[in-house]
Parts: C-alpha cells; sequence; structure tokens
C-alpha cells in the first residue's frame, strides 16, 4: 500500500461537559489523506472535523484507534513528524504594530528557519507587495495568509488547515483557494476542513466527507460525485404534464421547472425518450445534469441535522 500522509483506523472522541453530558464527538473515524494535493475534509458544523484534527496534532486525546501521520503513530512519535507538519488550527498570535514581514522574520528566528525564507513565503502567498505594511492595516484575507506563510516557513510537507476561509469575503476566499491549490501543485499535501462544499469543489484533488464523527464517503471528487448514484436527466418536451404522470407511473422521480422536467433514476436516458415515445409525446431536448459535490454532500448528510450537536 502507496504511504499515507494521514491515517486514522476507528477513532474516537467522546467530550464530557460541565453539566456531565456526553458528546460523541467522533466516533470510529477511518480517514486516509494521501501524499500530495489537497484533500477536503467536509462535513456540517459539529460533525467532528476540528476535534479529528485536533487529536492528530496531539492537542486532544483521542479516547480509542490509532492515527499516523506519513507512517508514523501519533500522538507517540509526532516528534519525529512534527517538523514535516505545519498546521493552523486557531488564529495565531501576530504583533499588529510590525510589519507582515517583521513578523515572519521574528518567528523564522524564534524557529531556526533562514531568513531567505521570508522572502520567499511572501511571494508563495502573494503578500509581497504587502509585506512592509502593518500587521493592523491588513484585511482578514492577508490575515489568514500571513498566518499560512508563517507555516510554510519550516516548509512542511503536509499542511493542516482547520476552516481557513470562515469569515472572509469572496476576494479572500479566492486568494486562500489559489494560495491551497499552488501549494498541492507544488506536490505537498494539504489538508483543508470545511462545511463550504463550493470552496472545497474546486481546489481539492480528493475528499473525504464525514458525518457525527464517521466517513460517509471518499476519494476524488469524481469518484464520489459518481458513487452518489445519482443519474437525473433534464428534458424537453410538449405537454410536461402528460409527460411527468407518464414517467412517474414508470417509477421515475420527476420535477417540473420551467419549460422542462428533471427525471431522476433513469438508467439509461434511451429509457425516458422510449416510454414518452411509446405514448407519441416526443422530447425536443435531453441533457445529462451533472450532479455536483454540493448535491452528494447534501443527499450523504441529510440526516446528520446539526451534526454531532444532539
Ligand atoms: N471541548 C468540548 N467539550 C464538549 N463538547 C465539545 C468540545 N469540543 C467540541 N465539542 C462537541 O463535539 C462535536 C464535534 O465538534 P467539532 O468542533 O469537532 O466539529 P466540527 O466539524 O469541527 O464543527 P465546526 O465546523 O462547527 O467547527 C460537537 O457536537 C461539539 O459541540
Amino acid at each position: 500500500m502507496p504511504e499515507l500522509a494521514i491515517r486514522t483506523q476507528a477513532l474516537r472522541k467522546t467530550y464530557r461537559t460541565r453539566r456531565g453530558k456526553r458528546v460523541v464527538a467522533v466516533q470510529g473515524l477511518d480517514l486516509e489523506v494521501p501524499i500530495g494535493g489537497v484533500h477536503g475534509f467536509l462535513g456540517p458544523n459539529g460533525s467532528g472535523k476540528t476535534t479529528s484534527i485536533r487529536m492528530l496534532l496531539g492537542l486532544v486525546r483521542a479516547d480509542a484507534g490509532t492515527m499516523t501521520v506519513f507512517g508514523q503513530v501519533v500522538p507517540d512519535r509526532l516528534p519525529d513528524v512534527v517538523g514535516r507538519v505545519g498546521a493552523i488550527v486557531e488564529s495565531p498570535k501576530f504583533f499588529p504594530s510590525f510589519s507582515g514581514r517583521k513578523n515572519l522574520e521574528l518567528l523564522a528566528d524564534a524557529i531556526g528557519a533562514p531568513r531567505k525564507r521570508v522572502g520567499e513565503v511572501l511571494e508563495e502567498t502573494s503578500l509581497n507587495e504587502r509585506g512592509k505594511d502593518r500587521f493592523k492595516t491588513y484585511s482578514l484575507g492577508m490575515k489568514q495568509r500571513l498566518a499560512i506563510a508563517a507555516t510554510l516557513l519550516k516548509q512542511p510537507d503536509l499542511l493542516i488547515f482547520d476552516e481557513p476561509t470562515n469569515g472572509l469575503d469572496p476576494a479572500g476566499i479566492r486568494e486562500i483557494r489559489e494560495t491551497m491549490r499552488g501549494l498541492g501543485e507544488q506536490g505537498r499535501t494539504v489538508l483543508v476542513s470545511s462545511h463550504i462544499l463550493a470552496e472545497v469543489e474546486q481546489v481539492a484533488d480528493t475528499v473525504s466527507i464525514i458525518g457525527h464523527g464517521r466517513l460517509l464517503a471518499s476519494g476524488t471528487v469524481a469518484e464520489v460525485i459518481g458513487g452518489s448514484g445519482k443519474s437525473t436527466v433534464k428534458i424537453g418536451v410538449d405537454q410536461l404534464d402528460k409527460a411527468a404522470s407518464i414517467l412517474t407511473a414508470s417509477g421515475l422521480t420527476v420535477r417540473a421547472e420551467g419549460n422542462y422536467l428533471f427525471v431522476d433514476g433513469a438508467e439509461h436516458s434511451a429509457e425516458v425518450t422510449r416510454r414518452l415515445a411509446q405514448q407519441e409525446l416526443y422530447v425536443s431536448e435531453l441533457v445529462p445534469v451533472r450532479a455536483d459535490l454540493e448535491s452528494v454532500f447534501l443527499e450523504l448528510t441529510a440526516d446528520e441535522g446539526l451534526g454531532g450537536d444532539q
């Protein structure tokens, strides 16, 4: 088996609230993150993403299960791999009155990274033009990119970002997305958690979808979409109502939208045309509708409600 960047097996974590209530945050999570590229770690709010990430980083103790990072069992062997991992789990603290560059220089000195890395990471996160400006004048998106720049100082092979675009405007989201894409293309592994699909669908090479702390689906974006078994065709036809009742009577799920019918569950588009033609209704247009990650996600997590909160 090829080495994985991250692997968890039967990972479990139950919290006890102050009132003594038990909250199962992660219940038997099997996660596999391949080496290289962007991996979207997706799930509704409260589904256990942050807890899983914190366990991987040794910040929260797991109740049961195993975890490896680059083949090393963590948290036991974390010291052996921690140098290869950069993570942003909470907003890091920067000095507001110092420039972005100065902040990075101080950090580089603190962790023993060469000063020349500062210019490189500013470039990688497209901050070089604003590097001399004070941190407090940065937009939220720039602050977040500076945090990414800080994790890049030590050239990690694996980057873990927990909801990196929270609170950002569309331009900020795009910038973070492009930064992640660039890192994935360099061959680094980026694990990015999100509950917003549209954000990750465009950058992720592979995804894992979780709900209630369990894995619901994983693979390449195409595999996860294809594996949903959802096939929909959009058809244009005269007498929409009549066509809809014919198709419904054949066991297909049909809904009308404008001048079109959307038909779910037909194995072959030809089946739709044939059934209508038998009743002398002729299809003027027929387009297969590609399922997107969003609809698959909603379908998979439909029973999840508020994720782990109940
Ligand atoms: N310290 C804690 N004490 C008690 N319960 C907690 C604690 N941290 C998390 N939880 C609960 O565990 C569950 C999983 O939370 P977690 O933050 O891991 O989910 P998440 O998928 O990261 O959600 P979000 O996207 O909202 O951050 C939730 O029900 C949450 O309320």
